[in-house]
This record gives C-alpha cells, sequence and structure tokens, in this order.
C-alpha cells in the first residue's frame, strides 16, 4: 500500500501492517537483544503510552522533575521498531546505557523473542476501544509520518477491519492480556488511570520494585495529570516535525467517553455487534465512561 499525499508506505509482517521501513528492516528488530534490566512500555497507539512513560520516568527518578525534563520522551525512551531517514529505534536502544526504558507498539506475537527469554519486566497500557479509536483518528490527521486516515467515516471501517498501522486493537489487547499469566506484565487500563491515578501510579512503582513516600507519589500525580504534561514540551510533541498540532494536538482531549462525540448512532450498534463476536474468547474488559 502507497499513501501517494504523504512520504510513507506500508507493508506487512506476519499480516500486521507496519511502515515499510520497518518492514525492510524486519530482521534487525526481530533480533534485538534485550537485556534482563530492560523496561518495556507496550501498547496499541493512542493507549496512554506517553502517559504512561512520563509516569515511569519520573517513579525511576524518584519524583524528579528537573531530571525528567532532561529531554523529550521520544529521546529518554527508544521507540523500538521506529525506523525514518537516519533514525532507528533499535540503534538508539542499543546506544543506551543500561538500565534501558523501552517503548513498543508491537503486538505480542511481533515482540523480539529476546524480551521473553531475559524475562525483561513489560508495562502493558490499554484504552477501551471506541475512544482509542478516535484518538488514533485525529492522530493519523496531525501525524505525517503515519497514512492520512481520509475521513472518520472511512477510518472506522478501516479501523475495524485492523487495516491500521500495528494491526487490530482485538488482536493487541488480548494477545498481551493472555502473556500476562505467565511473563511478568503490568496490563494497565487508561480509565482506571484516569479514575484514580494515584493508586495505579502505586502499582507501578511497586512493579518496579521502588518505595516512594506518599508525597512524591502526590508529586508524580501532579506532574502527570493532562493539564501539565500538555503544556511540558518534553511531554507534548510540540517540537517533532512530522506532527501538525493546528490540525489536532498530540495532547488533544485526555478523557474517557469522547467517542461519544463522534461515533454515529449506527456505528455505535455495528461496533457493539462487531466487539462481541472479537472479544467472546476473553476475560478482557473495559470501561468506555466513568
Ligand atoms: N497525562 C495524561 N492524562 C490523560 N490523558 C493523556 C495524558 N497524556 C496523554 N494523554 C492522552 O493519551 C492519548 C495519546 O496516547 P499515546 O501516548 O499512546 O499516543 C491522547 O488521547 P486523546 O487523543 O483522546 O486526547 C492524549 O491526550
Ligand atoms: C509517527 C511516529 C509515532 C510517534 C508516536 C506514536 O504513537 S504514540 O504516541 O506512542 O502512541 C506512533 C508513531
Amino acid at each position: 500500500v502507497r499513501d501517494g499525499m504523504r512520504p510513507i508506505e506500508v507493508s506487512q509482517v506476519d499480516g500486521v501492517f507496519l511502515e515499510k521501513n520497518m518492514c525492510n528492516n524486519w530482521d534487525k528488530i526481530w533480533n534485538f537483544q534485550a537485556k534482563p534490566d530492560d523496561l518495556l512500555i507496550a501498547s496499541y497507539p493512542k493507549a496512554g503510552t506517553t502517559w504512561t512513560q512520563e509516569i515511569v520516568d519520573l517513579i525511576q527518578n524518584n519524583g524528579d522533575i528537573e531530571n525528567s525534563r532532561r529531554a523529550p520522551i521520544h529521546l529518554r525512551h527508544p521507540f523500538l521498531e521506529w525506523v525514518r531517514n537516519s533514525f532507528s529505534g533499535i540503534d538508539e536502544a542499543n546506544a543506551m546505557p543500561s538500565p534501558r526504558t523501552l517503548k513498543t507498539h508491537l503486538p505480542i506475537q511481533l515482540l523480539p523473542p529476546s524480551f521473553w527469554e531475559k524475562k525483561c519486566k513489560i508495562i502493558y497500557v490499554a484504552r477501551n476501544a471506541k475512544d482509542n479509536m478516535v484518538s488514533y483518528y485525529y492522530f493519523q490527521t496531525m501525524n505525517k509520518g503515519l497514512p492520512d486516515p481520509g475521513s472518520w467515516d472511512e477510518y472506522f471501517e478501516t479501523f475495524m477491519s485492523g487495516k491500521v498501522m500495528w494491526g487490530s486493537w482485538f488482536d493487541h489487547v488480548k494477545g498481551w492480556w493472555k502473556k500476562k499469566d505467565s511473563h511478568p506484565i503490568l496490563y494497565l487500563f487508561y480509565e482506571e488511570m484516569m479514575k484514580d491515578p494515584k493508586r495505579e501510579i502505586r502499582k507501578v512503582m511497586e512493579f518496579l520494585g521502588k518505595n516512594l513516600k506518599e508525597e512524591v507519589l502526590d508529586k508524580i500525580v501532579n506532574n502527570t495529570s493532562f493539564a501539565v504534561m500538555k503544556n511540558n514540551p518534553m511531554t507534548n510533541y510540540i517540537n517533532d516535525i512530522e506532527m501538525n498540532h493546528s490540525l489536532s494536538p498530540f495532547m488533544r482531549k485526555g478523557v474517557v467517553g469522547d467517542w461519544k462525540n463522534q461515533f454515529t448512532e449506527d456505528q455505535n450498534k455495528r461496533f457493539n455487534e462487531d466487539y462481541e463476536k472479537h472479544m467472546a474468547d476473553t476475560s478482557l474488559s473495559f470501561f468506555e465512561e466513568l
């Protein structure tokens, strides 16, 4: 597939749509050598990745705000599979001293096997499909490093068929959910993070084996709020040359239930029917409003 309007070509690895550069570099990605003390943050795109990254970074830095503002978030945590011009997430990760925190959007079956072999800790964050779809639509609108989404109605079909970058939302969230029973994976939900951020931040802290004082946790809650991250140039991607924030800001709304402003009644009905079928074989469930 070639997107004529943008400098991007899309291809597939094992039936999952990925940028062509990633597919051409697939051997290098697949053979990436993880280390036992690597921490991986994994997610479907637009599920709350950046939010989770900032929480993790602040916990690792014992709540030191200045330290977490040392660099934009994408430089603090290499985006493993991303390849662009001279940039390679794998090269960035290989050049980084340990302990490393890495980011990926790969579905479970495409994660380099060394992460399993080295028993690396993984934090996965998931978001309800409807809000995730709306957020992804606006992100593809503003990010010319991703395919043009077309109209909302067109995108609705594309998303439902899983023909988006990093593949089907359904396969992604279900695959990672299943794996958590046999591997150290902390599975977070965007909606739970919205409902009780301190409780979820504490979970991350415990998973990382840290013990921070209450006041430090409160500081992390405040500094990872939507409002603070939206104004923080180290988390809001304001200087990313591929993103046009005037079309839609990276830090867009940051709420649960925004899908109600986007889905038509018909789309909601169709979505719910398909959803039932796709999710019949999993114990995983989501809140789509708070
Ligand atoms: N601190 C925060 N609190 C709540 N939502 C946040 C957040 N930081 C980012 N987000 C939201 O998370 C989504 C981006 O996810 P990712 O980091 O995986 O790309 C966007 O959702 P919306 O587009 O719904 O606003 C963004 O606004
Ligand atoms: C186009 C590069 C890019 C940047 C960020 C992405 O997703 S997320 O913000 O981490 O969810 C995806 C692609």
